[in-house]
């Protein structure tokens, strides 16, 4: 077996282990990274990026579908889904052919292909031929799909996000398992491109909404499109000669079968820690197997090993990969010197349609961290003025506030431009804003942010805060 002995080993090639690479040679030039499948990362491959691109025709779909709204009636409208898979794919591999320019970019004596596993607290073996020995590891391994048992009787027509892409043109039908936040992206986006679908979930959950009566106004508004059952009874998933046949309980016609084209798995993800033999090091592992790591350093016991991205299974989301990259390939370069590094407010965006955004402390810890100690502000964009005139006026924001200090603490939201909203509400979240210093920016009318001013207003009253809020806005302007 080749034997090498580097500073650094990074294992994963995914955006994590890219940018924790590039931190890591700025230390020093003997170092490794490792990738066990193909390269272009989950999200410019088979996450973000594809799924926004198929969202982005069910966009266009819904907007001349639901044009009628405004008066203008689009006739004979036809999706063509052969055309609508190709520029799905056509635009993706535009993205991924830019990650894989960048990872040629690396010398290639930095770059080494193979499955990584850890034969003791230094060493790793790869690909089963080479043995990498190194000072410190970064572990930026990803997640992937977890699929229950039962689904795999769905056979060669269960599709998860790995596979939905590749299909050449858009199925008649989908049954979705998980309204998380893929089978909701996906099913929904499905469902506007003229797909039928009906979704099944176990837990009542929906997109992690973590408020109840946000929870059950997502559901009502899901629904006018689509079914979808959060707490489905599932007895039966069986491959027919055409497809799928899923055996369910109705609430009015009590047990149903209904047959689908495909089955599509969005029932989680778990991160890929469990094929790197971690049992051969000395790191303490939670009760899912992940390594226990410092949130700031991200440094896993107090060894050194890093961890970072989709692996350490705390925010699965791009920007946390970007970041944890960086702070673990910085760390695991200057080991044993170490640096805690900067983490953002916790933002999460869905891209539904009305999209769904978490900013800061979500309902939970507002709730544990400030017991009675806090007040939430609401607005329904029902009667929000710009959401109206644009014909999107279903929603709902919700706003948390600490009593005493007036502090923005976090927010949840179900409705329009939420992608845009959330930014705003998680920069104020960042720079400690009280509800207050809120109030004093600038709002412009009419616009969707005025809906926030209402919420945040809403919320300094409640904190017994702000100026008594008034029924009909004068200086508001009109639909404020
Ligand atoms: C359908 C979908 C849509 C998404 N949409 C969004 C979105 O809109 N916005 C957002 O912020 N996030 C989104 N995400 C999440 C985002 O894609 C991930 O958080 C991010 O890609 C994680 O990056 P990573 O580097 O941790 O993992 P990855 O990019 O998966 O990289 C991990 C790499 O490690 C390799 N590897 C695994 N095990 C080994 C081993 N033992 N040895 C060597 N190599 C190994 C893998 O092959 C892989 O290349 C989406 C995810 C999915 C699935
Ligand atoms: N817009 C974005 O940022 C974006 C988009 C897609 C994915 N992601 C990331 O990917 C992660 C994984 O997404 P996901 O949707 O797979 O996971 P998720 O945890 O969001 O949702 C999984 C859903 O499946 C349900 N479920 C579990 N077992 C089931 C079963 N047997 N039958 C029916 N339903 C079942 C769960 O109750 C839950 O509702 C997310 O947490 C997110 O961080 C982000």
């Amino acid at each position: 077996m080749e034997k090498r002995k580097v500073d650094v080993a990074v294992i994963g090639t995914g955006t994590a282990g890219m940018v924790a690479y590039k931190a890591a040679r700025k230390h020093t030039e003997n170092l490794v990274v490792i990738e066990g499948d193909q390269y272009g990362t989950t999200c410019a491959r088979v996450g973000c990026m594809p799924s926004k691109l198929l969202i982005a025709a069910a966009e266009a779909a819904h907007n001349v579908t639901g044009a009628d709204l405004f008066g203008i009636h689009a006739e004979g409208v036809k999706i063509d889904g052969k055309a609508v898979m190709e520029r799905v794919r056509r635009e993706r591999d535009l993205f991924v052919g830019g990650v894989l320019e960048t990872v040629e970019s690396f010398p290639p004596e930095h770059r080494l292909k193979g499955m990584a596993r850890f034969i003791d607290d230094h060493r790793l073996v790869v690909g089963g031929q080479v043995e990498i020995e190194a000072r410190s590891f970064v572990i930026a391994t990803g997640s992937r799909s977890n699929i229950p048992e039962f689904l795999q009787a769905a056979g060669d027509r269960l599709l998860v996000n790995d596979t939905v892409f590749e299909l050449e043109d858009l199925p008649e039908s989908v049954a979705v398992f998980g309204p998380g936040i893929i089978g909701l992206e996906l099913g929904q986006a499905l469902s506007r491109l003229g797909v039928r679908i009906r979704m099944f979930g176990v837990s009542g959950s929906i997109g992690a909404i973590r408020d109840e009566a946000l929870r059950d106004y997502a559901q009502e508004t899901f629904n006018r499109e689509f079914p979808l059952d959060p707490s489905a009874n599932v007895s039966a998933v069986e491959r027919t000669a055409k497809g799928v046949r899923v055996t369910f309980e109705d609430e009015m016609k009590g047990e149903v079968s209904e047959e689908f084209d495909y089955l599509l798995a969005a029932t989680g993800r778990r991160p890929n820690v469990d094929r790197l033999d971690l049992q051969n090091t000395g790191l303490e592992l939670d009760d899912r197997g992940v390594p226990i790591f410092d949130h700031y350093t991200l440094r896993c016991s107090k060894s050194h090993i890093f961890i970072a991205g989709d692996a350490d299974n705390e925010a699965p989301v791009l920007h946390e990969a970007t970041d944890e990259g960086r702070i673990a390939g910085d760390n695991a370069g200057r080991y044993p010197d170490m640096r805690a590094g900067l983490r953002r407010v916790p933002l999460s965006i869905v891209f539904t349609d009305p999209q769904i955004a978490t900013v800061g402390l979500t309902l939970d810890q507002v709730q544990e961290r400030c017991r009675d100690s806090y007040a939430t502000g609401e607005l329904s964009f029902e009667d929000q003025g710009r959401s109206r005139v644009i014909g999107k006026d279903r929603g709902i924001l919700k706003v948390y506030g600490e009593h005493g200090s007036g502090l923005f603490l976090g927010a949840e939201i179900f409705g329009p431009a939420a992608e845009h909203i959330g930014h705003l509400l998680a920069w104020a979240a960042q720079k400690h804003m009280t509800v207050s210093e809120m109030l004093d920016m600038p709002f412009y009318h009419p616009v969707i942010e005025e809906g926030v001013r209402s919420a945040l207003r809403d919320l300094n009253r409640k904190l017994n805060i702000g100026p008594e809020l008034v029924d009909r806005c004068l200086e508001c302007g009109p639909g404020a």
